[in-house]
């Protein structure tokens, strides 16, 4: 069958368990525009009285043509009727898509209201204001013969929410992709939602606050991340893209600047299309970053636009654009610290306390005192409840329970829920010894950067230290071979953590299957820990 306004790329089909549906039957690429349609009827956006509003919809019936109004009456109608005109505001409930003009709120477009729902969809509806009308663009390739998919809800929820908001409105249970996955999938699908939102949350908050860039960039970097994972085509992407432009162009890096307001434009051009007014309005950025109004509020990330570095596999370009950090070579990072050291690793019994200032810890500079020296807590998670914010109970390097109360701005949202793990080691730098009006006296964390979370329990932790302290460090000017544990002046040290020291590829060998160092490596890699072991904060 051809379709209402004569596209040939899809056409009306019956669609096992959804009644009607528009199928392609060409293959159509991504950023395609599908349809795009005028409404016959709309409905205002003032709420009015059903009657008022029958009379209104009646008037939009009656001056429709014959074929217009045949096509209007044989659309889906979830609801009961005695008569032509709660039968024209029933299929105006089942139908009616959001039009975001002066005064209107909705309307039916005898096309594109018959496109069920997805909550994977491979297309995007859209009111295109610049036009007066609402579009349908491909957000993947769409092979011929597979229905086109839109998605009805306005927020991406988890799979109990989407299914009941659907069920409750349009009447029918969602059986997609996504709301079929096996249980412990459809979790970690519900997880990367809950965490997106959350990222949202941070995000707006955190926003354009002066001191949080990075910070925030970070959000937006993880942000983007699950919505790859959820899969291509996210609508929420542009978006995304467009913050990581707004927070590089505060601070005066017009490079990333631009290719972050790209990839928004790009996103919103295959959802919206070219003459979209979110095209119009940010494609101004991507050619010259530096007319966004935000430009230079601070220049701390300067750069020019021709600042963009050539070369690059995308991965390592990716690092470079979202300002990754990458595993410091161990010769930057200075001196080795003994974990075991309690000076520099006190238990909570020898934290200083919140109350008085303690001067074994601090130091009075102008008028404010500040830390002497570094010093900082280890503690394993044995436990983690949220309520009005995140607490972990911890057990310190004596054995002692104590909680971390997370009073940061995000009441311990910045953490993904991977890292609040039992067994997991909690270092906080500069902790201090406080006592609450409710519960035990514990640690406050204020600000999250003061916080590093690794995957690892403390005793792994400090078996690893002893490792490091006996096979790194040089004493006389001899080392211990951590394959056979021979003493020499000359051997060879791992080239990936550049920290454990071997005679021959024999001893590395050994050192790497029968001791242990294929894990520790890898854990020696990671730029928190060996910030841990070098005491280098960033
Ligand atoms: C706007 S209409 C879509 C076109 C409709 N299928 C038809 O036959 O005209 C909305 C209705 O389509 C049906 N529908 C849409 N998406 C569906 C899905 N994924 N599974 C089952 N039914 C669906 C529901 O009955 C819903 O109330």
């Amino acid at each position: 069958m051809q379709s209402m306004n004569g596209s040939s790329m899809y056409a009306l089909r019956d669609v096992p368990g959804k009644g009607k549906g528009l199928v392609a039957i060409e293959n159509i690429p991504k950023g395609t525009r599908i349809l795009s349609e005028q409404p016959v009827i709309t409905t205002p956006e003032r709420q009015q009285d059903d009657e008022w509003l029958k009379r209104h919809i009646s008037q939009q019936v009656d001056s429709l043509s014959e074929h217009q109004r045949q096509s209007f009456f044989s659309l889906y109608n979830l609801y009961p009727y005695q008569n032509v005109a709660e039968q024209s505001l029933g299929i105006i409930r089942t139908n009616g898509l959001p039009i975001e003009a002066n005064g209107i709120e909705g309307g039916v477009f005898l096309d594109a209201c018959r496109i069920n729902h997805d909550c994977d969809n491979n297309a995007q509806k859209h009111w295109n204001q610049s036009i007066k009308r609402h579009t349908v663009h491909a957000l993947r390739d769409i092979p011929k013969g597979e229905e086109i998919t839109i998605y009805y809800l306005r927020l991406d929820s988890n799979r109990a929410i989407r299914q009941k908001k659907l069920q409750d409105k349009f009447g029918f249970l969602c059986s997609c992709r996504l709301c079929s996955l096996p249980t412990q999938q459809s979790q970690e699908n519900d997880k990367r939602l809950e965490r997106i939102a959350q990222l949202d949350d941070l995000i707006g908050r955190d926003g354009m606050q002066l001191n949080f860039w990075l910070r925030t960039l970070r959000y937006v970097d993880e942000r983007v991340r699950l919505y790859n994972e959820q899969g291509p085509g996210n609508s929420g992407l542009p978006r995304a893209y467009l913050d990581a432009a707004q927070i590089a162009i505060a601070n005066g890096d017009l490079a990333r600047g631009r290719i972050f307001a790209e990839r928004a434009v790009e996103g919103w051009r295959t959802a919206c299309g070219s003459d979209s007014k979110e095209v119009i309005e940010h494609r101004s950025i991507a050619q010259d970053p530096a007319k966004l109004h935000l430009y230079g509020l601070s220049m701390k990330w300067k750069t020019s636009e021709e600042e963009v570095p050539q070369g690059l596999d995308p991965n390592d370009f990716d690092d470079w654009l979202w300002k990754r950090e990458k595993p410091k070579k161990v010769e930057q990072l200075g001196q080795l610290t003994d974990l075991r050291n309690r000076e520099i690793f006190p238990s909570f019994a020898a934290l200083p306390n919140s109350n008085k200032v303690d001067l074994d810890f601090y130091e009075k500079v102008d008028d404010t005192y500040q830390p002497l020296r570094l010093w900082c807590f280890l503690g394993e998670i044995v436990d983690s409840i949220t309520l009005h914010h995140l607490e972990l109970t911890l057990t310190d390097i004596d054995d002692k329970k104590i909680p971390l109360h997370f009073n940061t701005d995000g009441r311990g949202r910045e953490l993904a829920p991977a890292q609040i793990q039992k067994g997991h080691t909690v270092a906080v730098l500069h902790a201090q010894r406080r006592v609450f009006m409710y519960g035990d006296p514990g640690i406050g964390l204020g600000d999250p950067q003061m916080l590093k979370i690794f995957p690892v329990s403390l005793k792994k932790l400090l078996e690893l230290n002893d490792q490091v302290q006996k096979f790194s460090t040089k004493v006389d000017g001899i080392r211990t071979c951590h394959g056979c544990s021979k003493k020499a002046a000359s051997l060879n040290r791992c080239g990936k953590c550049l920290l454990f020291w071997y005679c021959d590829s024999g001893c590395q060998r050994t050192g790497w299957s029968e001791r242990g160092h294929k894990a520790n490596c890898k854990l020696l890699r990671d730029p928190g820990l060996r910030g841990l072991f070098f005491l280098k904060w960033d």
